[in-house]
């Protein structure tokens, strides 16, 4: 009888796009991200890709010492890989978005593979009332945003973090971000075995149908053949389907509320843990496995 295969969940907690407004189980202060942090990892998440927000007003926040509120305590009370964003908030500079990874030097920090347009303004066909002008202003102003990573932008981040042996978590919104990330491997700025992350379901990037996620992973197979670690996430209300669906492809996974607000069809997740525990409850109803953390970092050869 084959062993189960071991499957990686990374858990993302809080995220830049969902806004105060939209739930009231968003984490924003540090004591929430805390929380939220550990209860994911209690339920199974062997990675934690982390935000930081402005408590008050749960604006995105980048600056090492908005991070620097709940890492510690996080470090402290769970053995899950900490992965912290590169990606900040869209609207952010690179120069501004490395900061955290570049002071902090993580196992893993996410990298964003090529510039998009991010549509966020159809929430607004959703949420009419907000607490905070920010949030209004940050979904209208998405009919104008580019998410900009450049190739000078990745390669500056990159370099950046280089010297701290901190691994990547290459989110892939499209396919033209594999062939930006093969044009990376080629120059040897990125050495295997990559994490790729796909991400589906943004407004700007890949949808979300079977043949959106058969595309992407018959792109990687081709492009990186034995050389990457495939995960996914999905957007809102396609989370689980998108888990499901890539997972019997043999993926890893990605939930959390950075990435949906939903664990059920207009039910709101009152925490990231639940996804997790949904997540969990599919996989192991697949045969399959959750990794540990420890299990996580040879498979994806972190430095720990
Ligand atoms: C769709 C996700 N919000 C992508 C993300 O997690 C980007 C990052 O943090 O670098
Ligand atoms: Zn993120």
């Amino acid at each position: 009888m084959a062993k189960p295969r071991k499957v990686i969940v990374t858990c993302a907690c809080t995220g830049a796009i969902h806004t105060p407004s939209m739930s009231p189980y968003l984490p924003v202060t540090p004591e929430e991200i805390i929380a939220d942090a550990i209860g994911a990892a209690e339920a199974g998440a062997a990675i934690l890709h982390l935000h930081a927000r402005n408590p008050e007003t749960g604006k995105p926040d980048q600056t090492p010492e908005g991070f620097a509120r709940f890492l510690p305590q996080i470090k402290q009370q769970t053995s899950s890989a900490i992965n912290i964003t590169t990606g900040g908030s869209p609207y952010m500079r690179v120069e501004e978005r490395v900061l955290p990874a570049a002071t902090f030097k993580p196992e893993v920090a996410s990298l964003n593979m090529g510039s998009i347009n991010f549509g966020l303004f159809p929430m607004l066909d959703r949420y009419k009332e907000f607490k905070h002008d920010w949030e209004r202003e940050a979904l209208e102003g998405s009919r104008d945003l580019v998410f900009r990573n450049s190739f000078k932008d990745i390669e500056y981040i990159l370099t950046t973090c280089y010297e701290n042996e901190t691994r990547f978590e290459f989110e892939c919104y499209d396919i033209a971000h594999l062939y930006n990330l093969k044009h990376f491997l080629d120059r040897g700025l990125v050495k295997p075995p990559l994490f790729i992350q796909s991400v589906f379901g943004i407004l700007g990037g890949i949808g979300t149908h079977p043949e959106d996620v058969m595309h992407m992973k018959r792109t990687a197979d081709r492009l990186f053949g034995d050389q990457y670690r495939w995960s996914v996430l999905g957007a809102g209300a396609a989370q689980l389907r998108i888990a499901a669906m890539a997972a019997s492809m043999g993926a890893n996974v990605r939930v959390g509320l950075e990435d949906s607000l939903w664990i059920g069809p207009g039910e709101l997740a009152k925490s990231s843990a639940e996804q997790v525990r949904m997540a969990r409850q599919i996989l192991e109803g697949m045969g399959l496995e959750l990794a540990t953390p420890d299990e996580a970092r040879e498979i994806l050869e972190l430095k720990g």
